[in-house]
Formats: structure tokens, C-alpha cells, sequence
């Protein structure tokens, strides 16, 4: 890309930069402004001033120097705090930038379709802008070299100035080489030559820099899996049981020496790249170092100015190099940037409902699959074929069927984490996809098969948000049986879950089961669907759970999957799931008769307790 577009690019990308901190943080404009104006003004200001006051005193015009230091003086502190003031608040500012794009990032992912997210795309996505963020991809980073590029910008105005007003006021005199207008010219090209030569050098460095950070991307993610798990005590069973140890340090190990070999090949050729910067800067400023002299020499400029004008030139040289570099990683890391506006700019691809969900006192609520079938994305493979099903109001439903029958996967459909890819489900009579999403979702009261509980109180597990009914808790509690193991607990509905945020008790499988059907009993939504939710219980745990059941959905329309196949008498329906089709259906004892797939589960089992 030639230098013409690069800084059109640069102007998008800053514009656009900008646009986006500001949306959240308007105040950041202000504090980059003024302290970018301020850090540059305070180096000028005082070599402005200490000239005057050395020239006055080469003089010997002492009681003249006062105003001079005085104001310089002041200049210097008021300067000085205005800029201490603004750093401090642009790093507070960068850190609320970095955190408002997190929840950005993360209200994003929230609102995809379950679909979407659960790609492996959109996965290497959010890794990636959440990458970018904690090394040098980020916003923060981005925002600290907007506030670099202002103040040398300034600096830069303020030396041309300077320089400017040196080469208007020392008169030519072509008999003379220094006070001739040719030291002038090769100045001026020499600057220009190093300038140009320097933001090539610069930009090879950065360029490199940033292809060794893609080609670490997944390299640090994977480190990023590893410690996560090495350092997680949930892991720690496993790991000491299955000496998983040297398997993780294995990757460990190997993940860091490539990322660190690739790193090491970038930094040889960047200290070289750095090492020619520096000593073409340090020539040029050289060079200038001698026509001041001669200038000073011949009587063109005092003392005073040479002090200053070697000053200005020191800035001047030191605010083109920060210029360039910071130049070159805000372009490159605006590169980075894109990852997150391709991610925050991600269309929904699926219709989104707006249909408000009738709410009804009485539970009407009537599910109805029409010829529904499903395979997941990137597969073509049938999980579910031609499924016609209707879910009665009030009825009780198991759905049973070997492992992968595709139980959970008709529950997630049911609940439009995927749609069909044939076929339509109606609640009441409408396609379920033109109901509004979030209200859709207040229908149901799920325990799925790999259900989560939170790193929080029990309390906020429970209520998750909502205003806490105390009453409602603890009725839910005695319902799936967790109500005295609660009572014993330290902080009783205050304590918190294991120890992810500060001190937490560990619950079994089993108690954490039944936390997450309090969860699901809580929320009252007027279909129940619980999937396996009685795999870890012991079994007079599971025989209350069953002899609940009724009281527990009060007439609530439930589905029921389960493994455990005596669990399956208490309900009104079973549904047999075999090769994507409903193989079977009717009542337990109609099931035995037919001596189909669900006699054979049941007898399995069966036998055992015979
Ligand atoms: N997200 C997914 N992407 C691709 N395939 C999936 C996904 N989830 C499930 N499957 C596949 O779909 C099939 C049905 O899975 P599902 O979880 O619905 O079975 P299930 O009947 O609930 O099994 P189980 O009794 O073991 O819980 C399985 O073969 C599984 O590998």
C-alpha cells in the first residue's frame, strides 16, 4: 500500500476509532486533547524561557531574569499537573474503554443465535478480539497512541514554529556556508530523507511484529487453555488421578517455546531495524547540531538560541520517532481492531420474532412439531426426520431412546436454540419463530442434561436477578429435597457456590442437581422440561423427586427424559426416539405389550431388580 493510502486508511481507522470510544466515554476526547497539548507545550515553554533568561544574564541583566523565571516557573507547574492530571486520567479511561468493549463483546455473544454462537468461527472470533485485548490488539493500547500521536503532533507544530521563525530571522548571506540559505535546504532534505527512510523501517518492523502475533493467535489461546486448566481446582481430581500433569506441562511447555521462538527470529530483526533509526536520528540531529554552531559562530544567532534551537531539535528529532512508531502500530493494530467490529457487526442470520407470547393465566399452552427435521450445522446427517408431534396441555411426556437419539437435540429445537432445518414447531397455532425471543424463552423451565450453577449465592442461583421471594425459595427447596442441606449451610441462601469468587462450599452432583431443578421450579415457567434431572440423585432422593413431581409442575405440561426407564410410569405419554423417527408411542404398559425398543430399555434395567 502506498504512503497516500496508508494515511487515508489511517484517517478511517482513527476516525472510526474515535467514534467508538467516544460513544461511551465522551470525556476521552477532551483529556487526550488537553494533555497531548499541555505534554507538548512544557518542553517548548522552557527552553523558550531559559534562552531569554541565559541571554539576559550573559548580558548581565539580572533583575531582568525575574518575570522570565517566574513565568517560567509557573508555566512549568501548571503545565506539568495539567498533564499528570490528564495521563492519569486517560489510563483510568483506557481500562472502562477495555471493559466496555468486554461487555460488548459479551452482550454480542448473548444475543447470537445459540447456533451462531456455539460455531467454531464465532469461538476463534471472540478469542480473538478477547486476545487482542489482553496483548497488543486492544483498544487500550490503541487509545494510548492516539494520545501519543496528539502530543507529538503538537510537539512536531511547535518545533516547526520554532524552526520557521530561526530560518526567517537569520538573514542569508551566501558568502557564507552557515548563514547561507543552502544549510538551510540540506537541513530541511536530510530531515525529509531520514523521516521517509525511518517510517519505512518502522513499518517493515510493525508489519512483521503483527504477522508474529497472528501466527501466535492460537498458540496463546491454547497456552490461555492450559493454565486455565492447570490452575483451576476443579480440574484437580482428574489431573492427580490420571497424572494428567506431565501431559499439560507437555503442551505447556511446547506452546510457550513456539510462541517464544517465533518472537525471538521478530525481536533480532527489530533491534536492527531500531538500531538504524536511532543512528540516522542521531546523525541528523548531529548535522544540526554543527549548522547551529556555525550559525552561532558567524554571529546569526546568540547563545541563548543555540541552547534553545539544540532543545527544539532534540524534540523535534524525538517527536518524529514516536510519531513514526506509534503511527505504525495504530495502523497495524487498527488491522487487529477490525476482528471486533467484523464480530460486534455480525447480522443475525435467523428471523427474529417480535410476536409478544399470550400470556395465560390457565398454562394453554399447546407445542405442535409438523413434520420437523433437523441436522446440525456443517453435518449433513439426519439427527431428527419428519417428526410430527403434538404436546397436549397438562399432559406428562417421556422421552426415552438410546444415546444420540436425538432427545436433547428435539428439547433444543423445542426451545429455538436451533431452528428445523425442515418443518415447523407452533405454540398455540403461530410458528414459535415469530415470537418475540426473550419472551419465548419465559415459557419454559428447563434442567438441561450439562445444566450450570454460578460461582454466586444461592440466592442469586435461584433468583438470578429477579426480586428474591423468599417464601418461594425455600418452598422450591423442600420441593426438590435441598431445603436441609441449605438450612446447614454457613450463610444459608446468602452462601456462596464453590470457590470461582472468594470463599464458597463445594456441592455433590447430586445436591447440585437438585439446585438446578429449584432453579427451574423457581422461574414457574409453565412448561417443565427436565432432561436427565435425577442422574446424580440417590435413589431416595430420586423416589421424593418422582413423588413430588405432581405437586412440583402443578399441572404444568412436562417433558421428561431419562435413562431411567421405572421413572417413565408416572407419565401420561412416552415417546421412543430411534434413527431420527418416533418409533414408538403410548402408555408404560402399552409400551411392555408391544415389546419394541422400550420393552427391551425397560427389561434391561429391569432384570437387575428382579
Ligand atoms: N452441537 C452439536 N453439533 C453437532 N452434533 C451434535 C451436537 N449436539 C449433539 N450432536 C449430535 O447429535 C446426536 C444426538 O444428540 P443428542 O444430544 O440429541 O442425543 P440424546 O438422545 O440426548 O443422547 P443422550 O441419551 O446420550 O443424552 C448425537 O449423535 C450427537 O453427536
Amino acid at each position: 500500500m502506498g504512503v497516500k493510502m496508508k494515511f487515508k486508511k489511517l484517517w478511517y481507522d482513527s476516525i472510526s476509532f474515535i467514534k467508538l470510544i467516544k460513544a461511551d466515554h465522551p470525556g476521552i476526547i477532551w483529556v487526550i486533547a488537553v494533555g497531548g497539548l499541555a505534554g507538548a507545550a512544557g518542553p517548548f515553554t522552557q527552553l523558550f524561557f531559559y534562552s531569554r533568561v541565559l541571554n539576559k544574564v550573559l548580558k548581565g541583566l539580572y533583575k531582568e531574569c525575574i518575570p522570565d523565571v517566574v513565568i517560567l516557573l509557573t508555566a512549568a507547574l501548571v503545565l506539568s499537573l495539567i498533564k499528570k492530571a490528564c495521563d492519569q486520567s486517560v489510563k483510568v479511561l483506557r481500562e472502562a474503554c477495555a471493559d466496555t468493549i468486554y461487555l460488548k463483546t459479551a452482550n454480542k455473544a448473548f444475543s447470537m443465535e445459540y447456533e451462531e454462537f456455539e460455531k467454531t468461527e464465532t469461538m476463534d472470533a471472540i478469542r480473538r478480539v478477547q486476545g487482542g485485548e489482553n496483548s497488543s490488539g486492544g483498544i487500550g493500547d490503541q487509545i494510548q497512541s492516539i494520545y501519543v500521536l496528539i502530543e507529538k503532533g503538537f510537539a512536531i507544530l511547535f518545533s516547526l514554529i520554532f524552526v520557521i521563525v530561526l530560518f526567517t530571522r537569520t538573514k542569508a548571506d551566501s558568502s557564507n556556508f552557515f548563514t547561507s540559505i543552502w544549510s538551510t535546504l540540506l537541513i530541511i532534505i536530510v530531515f525529509l530523507t531520514v523521516f521517509f527512510l525511518c517510517l519505512k523501517l518502522s513499518a517493515i518492523s510493525y508489519r512483521k511484529f503483527y504477522e508474529v502475533e497472528k501466527k501466535n493467535e492460537h498458540f496463546n489461546s491454547f497456552g490461555v487453555y492450559l493454565l486455565a486448566i492447570m490452575n483451576n481446582y476443579q480440574f484437580g481430581k482428574d489431573i492427580r488421578i490420571f497424572s494428567m500433569q506431565g501431559l499439560l506441562e507437555h503442551y505447556f511447555k511446547k506452546t510457550m517455546k513456539t510462541i517464544n521462538s517465533v518472537f525471538l527470529k521478530w525481536s533480532i530483526k527489530d533491534g536492527s531495524y531500531t538500531a538504524v533509526i536511532v543512528l540516522l536520528t542521531q546523525l541528523t540531529s548531529g548535522l544540526v547540531y554543527v549548522v547551529l554552531g556555525g550559525k552561532a559562530v558567524y554571529g546569526s544567532i546568540s547563545i541563548g538560541e543555540v541552547f534553545m534551537y539544540a532543545g527544539v531539535i532534540l524534540e523535534l528529532t524525538g517527536a518524529i520517532r514516536s510519531e513514526i512508531i506509534e503511527y505504525n502500530s495504530f495502523y497495524y493494530r487498527s488491522d487487529y481492531l477490525n476482528t471486533y467490529y467484523e464480530f460486534i457487526n455480525r447480522p443475525n442470520n435467523r428471523y427474529t420474532g417480535t410476536l409478544p407470547v399470550e400470556k395465560r393465566t390457565d398454562g394453554e399452552y399447546e407445542f405442535v412439531f409438523e413434520n420437523v427435521s433437523f441436522h446440525y450445522p456443517g453435518s449433513d446427517n439426519l439427527i431428527l426426520n419428519q417428526i410430527n408431534l403434538t404436546l397436549k396441555v397438562g399432559d406428562k411426556y417421556a422421552i426415552v431412546g438410546k444415546n444420540g437419539a436425538g432427545k436433547t437435540t428435539l428439547i433444543k429445537l423445542l426451545c429455538r436454540l436451533y431452528d428445523p432445518t425442515e418443518g415447523r414447531i407452533l405454540l398455540n397455532g403461530i410458528d414459535i419463530k415469530y415470537y418475540d425471543y426473550q419472551e419465548y424463552t419465559k415459557v419454559f423451565s428447563v434442567v438441561f442434561q450439562d445444566f450450570k450453577l454460578l460461582a454466586l449465592s444461592l440466592e442469586d442461583n435461584l433468583t438470578l436477578g429477579e426480586e428474591a421471594d423468599k417464601e418461594r425459595i425455600w418452598e422450591v427447596l423442600t420441593q426438590s429435597g435441598m431445603r436441609s442441606a441449605v438450612e446447614k449451610m454457613p450463610s444459608g441462601l446468602q452462601t456462596n457456590l464453590y470457590k470461582n469468587n472468594g470463599e464458597g462450599v463445594e456441592v455433590s452432583g447430586g445436591e447440585a442437581q437438585k439446585l438446578a431443578i429449584s432453579r427451574a421450579l423457581y422461574k414457574n415457567g409453565p412448561f417443565v422440561i427436565l432432561d436427565e434431572p435425577t442422574a446424580a440423585l440417590d435413589p431416595i432422593a430420586e423416589a421424593e423427586i418422582y413423588e413430588n413431581f405432581n405437586s412440583m409442575i402443578q399441572g404444568k405440561t412436562a417433558i421428561y427424559i431419562s435413562h431411567r426407564m421405572s421413572s417413565c410410569k408416572f407419565c401420561d405419554d412416552i415417546i421412543v426416539l430411534d434413527g431420527g423417527v418416533i418409533s414408538e408411542r403410548g402408555s408404560h404398559n402399552k409400551l411392555l405389550k408391544e415389546d419394541g425398543i422400550y420393552a427391551s430399555l425397560y427389561n434391561a434395567q429391569a432384570k437387575y431388580y428382579a
